[in-house]
């Protein structure tokens, strides 16, 4: 047993990314996530429409920030979506530039994706995120994904070790975590940057045969164990002793 709550300060914020379900909205909010993501990119099969994002929007209590995630979008497409959700926070997660993600007049958090090679084969120079991170500067957050083919969603993690030892930004964890591994990288993340929040879509989604999963299907039971190995990680970075969940 912890012997004491995690003080608020202390707790890293979440966001469930892929939403698609009503059901998946209300079990994202009774199990205390802080943001949910709204995929506005069509080839995504998670993707909901702004209207579609905008009602599910609406069943978010005060304090639970909706999230507008896009890819090279169009300026009248990210206007239009902004004007049906005037408080979402969007991301940019396609090959946006700084001038692009300021265009949209609206706070943002601007994806990373790291390379899954530990040494690039080609000889490429490796990813620079304390470059990328000041070319992002008037970001909010810098949200660190595995670079995959599709941009994003792909249940893929990156190597958490290989990122610089000091950040000088509020990152969003992401990329293939999972109830197993968040705890994990929580620990070997948090240490590295000024805050961090973890984000999370295929490992809540319901399983489906192959080890794939349902896209934009989520599950409520493992939304409740995510979120529970998260508080884990505070609770030892607090200095509690706990008991980790099983996953
Ligand atoms: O979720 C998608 O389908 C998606 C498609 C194209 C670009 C980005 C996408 N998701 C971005 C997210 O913020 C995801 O939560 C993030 O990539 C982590 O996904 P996962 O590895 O499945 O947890």
């Amino acid at each position: 047993m912890n012997s004491a709550p995690t003080p608020a300060s202390t707790r890293t914020r979440i966001k469930i990314c892929g939403l698609t379900r009503e059901e998946d909205v209300d079990a994202a909010v009774a199990a205390g996530v802080d943001a949910v993501g709204f995929v506005m990119y069509a080839p995504s099969p998670r993707h909901v429409s702004a209207e579609r994002a905008a009602e599910l929007a609406r069943r978010l209590p005060p304090f639970v920030t909706a999230v507008l995630l896009f890819v090279n979008a169009s300026a009248a497409d990210i206007a239009a979506a902004c004007a049906l959700l005037p408080t979402a926070l969007l991301q940019f997660h396609g090959d946006e530039t700084p001038e692009t993600c300021l265009q949209a007049g609206r706070t943002f958090m601007r994806a990373a994706r790291i390379p899954l090679d530990e040494s690039p084969a080609d000889g490429a120079d490796a990813f620079d995120l304390v470059k990328y991170v000041e070319d992002f500067k008037a970001a909010q957050a810098i949200l660190l994904d595995a670079h995959v083919d599709g941009f994003g969603g792909s249940g893929k993690t990156f190597n958490w070790s290989l990122l610089p030892p000091s950040v000088n930004a509020h990152l969003v964890l992401s990329g293939g975590l999972t109830p197993a591994n968040v705890t994990d990288g929580i620990l070997q993340v948090r240490p590295r940057c000024k805050t961090l929040a973890v984000d999370v879509s295929s490992g809540v989604e319901i399983s489906a045969p192959g080890g794939s999963t349902l896209k934009g299907i989520k599950s409520a039971d493992k939304i409740h164990h995510f979120v529970a190995a998260v508080r884990a990680a505070d609770d030892l970075l607090a200095g509690h002793h706990v008991r980790l969940p099983t996953a």
